[in-house]
């Protein structure tokens, strides 16, 4: 036999042994969670992603639920919701940073199917420079905020699922800041590198619940909150931000629904999202085997592309240092 027909035919038996073995051991198991007829309840429903992401979640046949602090915002999005959808959102007003707020607001709405934490705050800047009331302020919203809308929704999401024995969900509104850090954004890629501990550790413990988790990873995205932080957002954070493009809400929207609806554990929203989705794969649980496989074969070329992107963005660091230098 040629030997190089037959190093071929041995490759693609190892490469199908992989296949075969991540079908038989990836976990945890595929699902479905329906949206149609079912309670699905955002933070911070009343703006940008989180407004998209309920609006899509009504025209899908779901029971809305939007929570944020701003009652006036808060009606326009319910109102524009029932325009676009014909479907009567509940408004709920809450801080996520107060824990009392938070439990009376899902007592309120009832039990959750589909809970969505997506409030956030971003407020760059060199740690340097920023107080530590930012730091606090941004903790206490991304990371507490998630903490206070999971323990008080979760015993009445768990009684649900096992009694109608539908998959349910608790979806995570991270960022690409969350899976690497970027200048200027200290505060707030360790508030949203936190949902993913969170979240890893959450999955293990809701499984047998039929809860899956899901952390979602959008780019700089259309929204009211990126207007606002452009206002301040340094040079430097804004050229590394930028390696990744930029989205609308409501294409992110779209893709955080299907991975929700999918069982997703990582939802990556565009092809860079996907890139860094698998350089940070790390040990994150994958219902997909051939998501698995992608990674498993993705592993150390995406490290070494990752490493390119770094060099890139120490040497803008570099040269925009060189710059402020000389001016
Ligand atoms: N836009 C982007 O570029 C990206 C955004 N993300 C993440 O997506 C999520 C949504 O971002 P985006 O749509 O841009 O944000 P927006 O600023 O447009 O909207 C934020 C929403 O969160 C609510 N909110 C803020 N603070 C609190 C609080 N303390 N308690 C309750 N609700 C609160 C706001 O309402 P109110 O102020 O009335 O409380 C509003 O509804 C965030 O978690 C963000 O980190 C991730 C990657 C990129
Ligand atoms: C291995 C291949 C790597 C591929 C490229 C990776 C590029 C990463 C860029 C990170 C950008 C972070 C933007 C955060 C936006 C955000 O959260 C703020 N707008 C606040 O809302």
């Amino acid at each position: 036999m040629d030997p190089l027909f037959f190093l071929l035919c041995l490759l693609l038996l190892v490469l199908l042994a992989v296949v075969f073995s991540l079908i038989l051991f990836a976990r945890p198991r595929p699902a479905r969670v329906p949206l149609k007829g079912r309670h699905v309840l955002v933070s911070g429903g009343s703006s940008g992603i989180g407004f998209a992401l309920a609006r899509r979640a009504a025209a899908e046949g779901a029971r809305v639920s939007i929570l944020a602090r701003d009652q006036t915002r808060l009606e326009e999005a319910r109102d524009a919701i029932r325009l676009a959808t014909g479907v009567d959102a509940l408004v709920l007003v809450a801080d996520v940073r107060d824990p009392a707020a938070v439990t009376s607001a899902l007592e309120e709405a009832g039990p959750v199917d589909v809970l969505v934490c997506n409030q956030g705050v971003f407020l760059p800047l060199e740690l340097e420079q920023q107080s530590m009331e930012e730091v606090r302020f941004t903790m206490d919203v991304n990371l507490m905020g998630t903490f206070h809308l999971i323990k008080a929704a979760l015993p009445a999401m768990k009684r649900k699922a096992e009694e109608t024995g539908v998959p349910a969900s608790i979806a995570l509104m991270s960022s690409q800041a969350g899976q690497v850090g970027v200048y200027g954004y200290s505060a707030y890629s360790a508030s949203k590198f936190a949902l993913r501990g969170l979240a890893e550790a959450l999955q293990h413990e809701v499984i047998m619940d039929n809860i899956h988790v899901t952390l979602i990873f959008p780019p700089d995205t259309d929204t009211p909150g990126l207007a606002e932080e452009l206002k301040r957002r340094p040079e430097i954070t804004s050229i590394i931000a930028a390696s990744a493009g930029g989205m609308k809400a409501d294409d992110v929207a779209k893709k955080a629904l299907n991975g929700i609806k999918s069982a997703q554990f990582v939802v990556p929203c565009n092809i860079e999202g996907t890139m860094l989705s698998i350089a940070t794969a790390g040990l994150s649980p994958q219902p997909s085997f051939a998501w698995a496989f992608v990674e498993v074969m993705g592993a150390s070329l995406m490290r070494l592309i990752g490493l390119f992107f770094q060099w890139n963005w120490f040497c803008a660091i570099e040269k925009w240092h060189a710059k402020k230098k000389c001016a």
